[in-house]
């Protein structure tokens, strides 16, 4: 599917319009049908655009948030994407918001995948946002190169669901939505920041396999259209 560009001249700039971007979508949704998804990824890039939706006025004990992807870590742990999210977005205004984790305490990460896809799939399909960040290595979500689940991840045919992923460079073992969950959102993001992330998307958009920069599978073969948030 096609990918378009949306290029601001700071941070700050971009933040701001990527949250009034969502909330009118979540209001959109809400008014269509009384309620409203979002999935959002952690690291570094989203904490201004998080700060910034959680002040928008919408009726937020409407939308149920989730995370496109988390560490194997509780959410009292400095990795953890939850933690992430419940300082930065479920904060203000969106303090009302429905937040269903990824990482349930269980006796494995398979065990705690198996129970993310349960509770994830109350949520309603497809997700109305879904905001991917990218890694200098072309990964998103945890669709590492290398992963161990990254074949399983990315086919299309691969049922809706929260998987496990381990890679070198991932960190702790990763729970991740599979492609075929996130690919049709009403409004696929992938927010990005920095010259050195803008080379990786244009070799990314180059040719090579998927396997190798998995962020390919995204703006190869997404449903959806790609909207590219970039600052320097
Ligand atoms: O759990 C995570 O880390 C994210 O979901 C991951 O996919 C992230 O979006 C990229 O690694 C970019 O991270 P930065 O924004 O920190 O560069």
């Amino acid at each position: 599917m096609a990918s378009t560009l949306h290029s601001f001249a700071s941070a700050a700039d971009l933040a701001s319009s990527l949250a009034e971007k969502v909330a009118d979508k979540l209001s959109a949704a809400i008014a269509a049908r009384g309620a409203a998804s979002i999935a959002v990824s952690g690291g570094s890039t989203p904490k201004a655009f998080f700060q910034a939706l959680s002040t928008h006025d919408i009726a937020w004990d409407k939308v149920t948030i989730t995370l496109v992807d988390e560490r194997f870590v509780p959410a009292d742990n400095a990795r953890s994407n939850h933690l992430l999210v419940d300082a930065n977005l479920l904060q203000n205004k969106a303090k009302a918001a429905r937040f269903v984790p990824l990482y349930q305490p269980a006796s494995s990460v398979g065990e705690a995948a198996r129970l993310a896809t349960v509770k994830s799939a109350e949520i309603g399909i497809p997700f109305d946002v879904v905001i991917l960040g990218m890694g200098g290595d072309g990964h998103t979500a945890s669709f590492f190169p290398g992963g161990s689940n990254l074949a399983r991840a990315l086919d299309a045919s691969t049922p809706r669901s929260v998987i496990t992923m381990e890679a070198e460079g991932a960190g702790e073992p990763r729970l991740t939505f599979t492609f075929s969950s996130l690919q049709d959102a009403a409004l696929l993001v992938l927010h990005i920041e920095g010259e050195g992330k803008k080379d990786v998307l244009a070799k990314a958009e180059g040719s090579g396999d998927e396997a190798e920069m998995p962020i390919r599978a995204v703006l190869r073969r997404a449903a959806s259209p790609v909207e590219i948030y970039w600052a320097p």
